[in-house]
């Protein structure tokens, strides 16, 4: 086995890489039919086992889950999950055997073995499904010809994938089937029936690659879902206090900040949310996100290369084998810094001040959106993918840090992400460095000056509001965002 996408010609990769239909809701007018009655086991009872496992029972399937005996044994937290939400557990050899769909929902490091171990004991034509395209694509695992391979990737971590559907919505989705595992051309309607269990056909799904996933996940997630979002709660953070703000009032303004800032976003784009700023704040915001995506554009731009070329793969997959050294050494590093280790104060901040006192937190956001968006695109990501993978998911991503602040999002996350999320942080800081050193209160801490004596700049603001409203994150994040009919306020 070996990086499966490095195998094919420029003219594959490209066919894969461009894989993306936006699906008409009415091809999802069957609903879960096509899961009907089937049994479905899910291994793994995780971040999206356990989330995923909940929506699809609610929306009437059969689901229970396949544990590996020690989890039971030690009663660990995937038996803890599954048990207390009243699903049938077994091992391995109990349930993987009558299984109609088996939903490989392990931790990507993991997906080897499991499925080494899970394969033998599956049944004559039945459905492997993943939620990540790693293991098909960077690992190239090989799958016994009469199983049916599919995958169903919410663009989502695991908690609001069950908080988006308890609310009547659902969370953007990819839905693929992998070409070389599809013996009775029973793939896509599989695929579809279970995204619906999971409540995707609510907020849109994408007929997609297992190639197209995974590039576009591994980007969005080291760059703008998790990576800027822990590099810019740190640095600004640290801002506030080297200038003398309240630690609490600086605490609580970043772990909020962020989930308040981007509701903006989510309702409508980047334009919305700068919108929410005064004009001379916005004009600010603007200036700030453009110097910041000058220096962060060769960043964006080395790990998408990296993620096409298999050298972030290569280098997490050492780290795997070195028994996660790294990805531990930086989960602990990350927990001692000043902002993980300040609660959040008990002060009142008003859903505008998180603007009016955040704007540098504004900048970030649209700098990280725009570049990530742009980096997929230029290197053959549809839009429709990229939007999702970035402008779509940077709020779900800010509702962990609004629950227990990085801590919450890199426990959520996949360690995947958690890696790249690391690998991207340690190298943004740094480069943040130089423009840090200029920024001041009126940016973050503090209320952007209303009118600091002087008229708005009616050229610049046209300009300004120009630039936002034509970057085509905007244009196809429209179109996306007019079938999200049943989407709910969360903040
Ligand atoms: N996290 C997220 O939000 C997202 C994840 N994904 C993808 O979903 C998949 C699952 O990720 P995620 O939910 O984060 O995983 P988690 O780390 O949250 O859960 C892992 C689960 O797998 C079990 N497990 C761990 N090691 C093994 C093993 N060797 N054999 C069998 N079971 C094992 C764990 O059980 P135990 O209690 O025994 O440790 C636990 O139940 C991945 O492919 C990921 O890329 C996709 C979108 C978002
Ligand atoms: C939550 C999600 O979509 C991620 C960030 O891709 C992941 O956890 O792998
Ligand atoms: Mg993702
Ligand atoms: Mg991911």
């Amino acid at each position: 086995m070996g990086n499966y996408f490095n195998t094919l010609s420029l003219r594959d990769k490209l066919t894969q890489l461009s894989k993306c239909r936006f699906m008409d809701s009415s091809e999802f007018e069957d609903g879960v039919n096509a899961l009907k009655g089937k049994k479905i086991v899910i291994v793994g009872c995780g971040a999206q086992g356990l989330n995923q496992g909940l929506n699809m029972r609610d929306s009437g399937l059969d689901i229970s889950y396949a544990l590996r005996a020690q989890a039971i044994a030690e009663k660990r937290a995937s038996f803890v999950n599954a048990t207390n939400n009243g699903f049938t557990v077994g091992t391995y050899e109990e349930l993987i055997p009558t299984a109609d769909l088996v939903l490989n929902l392990t931790p990507d490091k993991q997906h080897t073995s499991v499925v080494k171990a899970v394969m033998p004991l599956m049944k004559k034509g039945a459905t492997l499904s993943y939620s990540h395209g790693f293991n098909i694509v960077e690992e190239g695992t090989q799958i016994r010809e009469d199983l049916t391979v599919i995958m169903v990737a919410p663009k989502c971590p695991g908690t609001e994938v069950r908080e988006e559907y308890k609310r009547g919505f659902g969370v953007p989705t990819l839905i693929a089937v992998h070409e070389e595992n599809d013996p009775e051309g029973k793939g896509w309607a599989q695929a579809k029936a279970y995204a619906a269990a999971t409540g995707g056909d609510r907020a849109g799904v994408l007929a997609s690659s297992f190639i197209a996933e995974v590039k576009s996940d591994l980007m969005g997630e080291q760059t703008i879902l998790c990576g800027l979002l822990q590099t810019g709660s740190i640095l600004c953070f640290d801002k506030m206090i080297e200038k003398g703000i309240d630690a609490g009032y600086a605490s609580k303004l970043i772990q909020y900040g962020w989930e308040t800032v981007t509701e903006g976003l989510k309702y409508g784009g980047i334009t919305n949310m700068m919108d929410r700023l005064s004009n001379p704040a916005k004009i600010k915001a603007f200036e700030l996100s453009e110097e910041l995506k000058d220096i962060m554009r060769p960043l964006f731009q080395k790990h998408m290369d990296d993620i096409m070329e298999g050298r972030f793969s290569g280098g997490m997959m050492a780290d795997w084998a070195n028994d996660d050294k790294d990805l531990l050494g930086w989960r602990a590093a990350t927990a001692e810094t000043a902002f993980e280790k300040t609660p959040a104060g008990n002060v009142e901040i008003s859903e505008q001040e998180y603007y009016d006192n955040g704007v540098l937190m504004v900048a970030m956001v649209r700098a990280g959106v725009e570049l990530a968006f742009e980096a997929m695109t230029d290197s053959g990501i549809i839009d429709a993918s990229a939007y999702y993978e970035s402008l779509h998911e940077t709020p779900l991503i800010a509702n962990t840090i609004a629950r227990r602040k990085l801590y919450e999002m890199n426990s959520v996350i996949s360690d995947t992400a958690e890696y790249g999320c690391y690998l991207f942080d340690h190298a943004c800081k740094p480069l943040l460095a130089d423009f840090m050193k200029k920024i001041d209160t009126d940016v973050i801490g503090k209320a952007y000056a209303k009118d600091n004596g002087k008229a708005v700049d009616n050229a610049k603001l046209i300009a300004v509001n120009k630039a936002l409203r034509d970057h085509p994150v905007e244009k196809v994040g429209s179109f996306l965002r007019a079938s999200m009919t049943a989407m709910k306020p969360i903040v």
